[in-house]
């Protein structure tokens, strides 16, 4: 089975718990996509709920499929939130921001009652940072950052698109750091939020209670 497959599968499961006049936070990425997509044809079908965007890109899919949508000063509190993840764990620690949008997805999942994360079977690990972890940065401070992360022995790269230096829909960089030696992830992530113009990481150590994930034609579940 294809991993657009088991992404599809996954984000089916992921929409029944979507119920009628829940508030809905709006992943991110291609897995985010089967969701908004499967969302889409339940409204189409009389189900009521509003979508709060975690990008300008999940902004645009939402509205092409038929979710009305808030911001999340309109919203508060959303009732759940369905995103994707790069890579998560036994503990359902995650890496996100693969796809730039970490900074937002953070945001949701920490103004959500119930997250879920929605996933192939290939972003399944033992230990986090096979997947690049992604820092984003305020552009004024990102030179520094670098020779900081460099110094940690992070071998910081800063994320580049069609040959030019990636901006975030906050209009921030990226760098892309290598944690993969790292055990204590609780003590980098407070380590790294630390040093200003950090805005935040991709690492999402406590926000998830439920993982759906595609293996082969079926969802698997985890649990916190
Ligand atoms: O910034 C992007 C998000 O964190 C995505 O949820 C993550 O990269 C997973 O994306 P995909 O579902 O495309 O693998």
């Amino acid at each position: 089975m294809s991993a657009e497959n088991e992404k599809w599968i996954a984000a089916i499961a992921s929409a029944e718990y979507v119920k009628n006049g829940m508030l809905v936070g709006l992943g991110s990425g291609s897995t985010a996509a089967f969701m908004i997509a499967e969302l889409g044809k339940r409204v189409a079908g009389g189900l009521i709920m509003k979508g709060v965007p975690s990008s300008d890109a999940t902004a645009r899919l939402a509205k092409q499929a038929g979710i009305s949508l808030l911001s999340l000063d309109e919203a508060g509190t959303m009732d759940i939130n369905i995103d994707g993840a790069d890579e998560f764990d036994p503990q359902l620690q995650l890496i996100k921001g693969g796809g730039g949008a970490l900074l937002r997805e953070k945001i949701l999942a920490h103004n959500s009652r119930f997250n879920i994360i929605i996933a192939d079977s290939g972003k399944e690990v033992e230990r986090l940072g096979k997947f690049q972890l992604p820092i984003e940065t305020i552009p004024f401070a990102t030179q520094t950052i670098i020779a900081e992360l460099e110094h940690l022995d992070l071998q910081p790269k800063l994320r580049m698109k069609n040959d030019e230096v990636y901006k975030t829909d906050e209009n921030n960089y990226i760098l892309d750091v290598d944690i993969f030696q790292k055990d204590d992830l609780k003590e980098l992530n407070t380590l790294l939020i630390q040093i200003p113009g950090v805005v935040e990481t991709g690492l999402f150590l406590s926000s998830t209670d439920l993982v759906l994930v595609g293996q082969g034609n079926k969802v698997a579940t985890f649990k916190k």
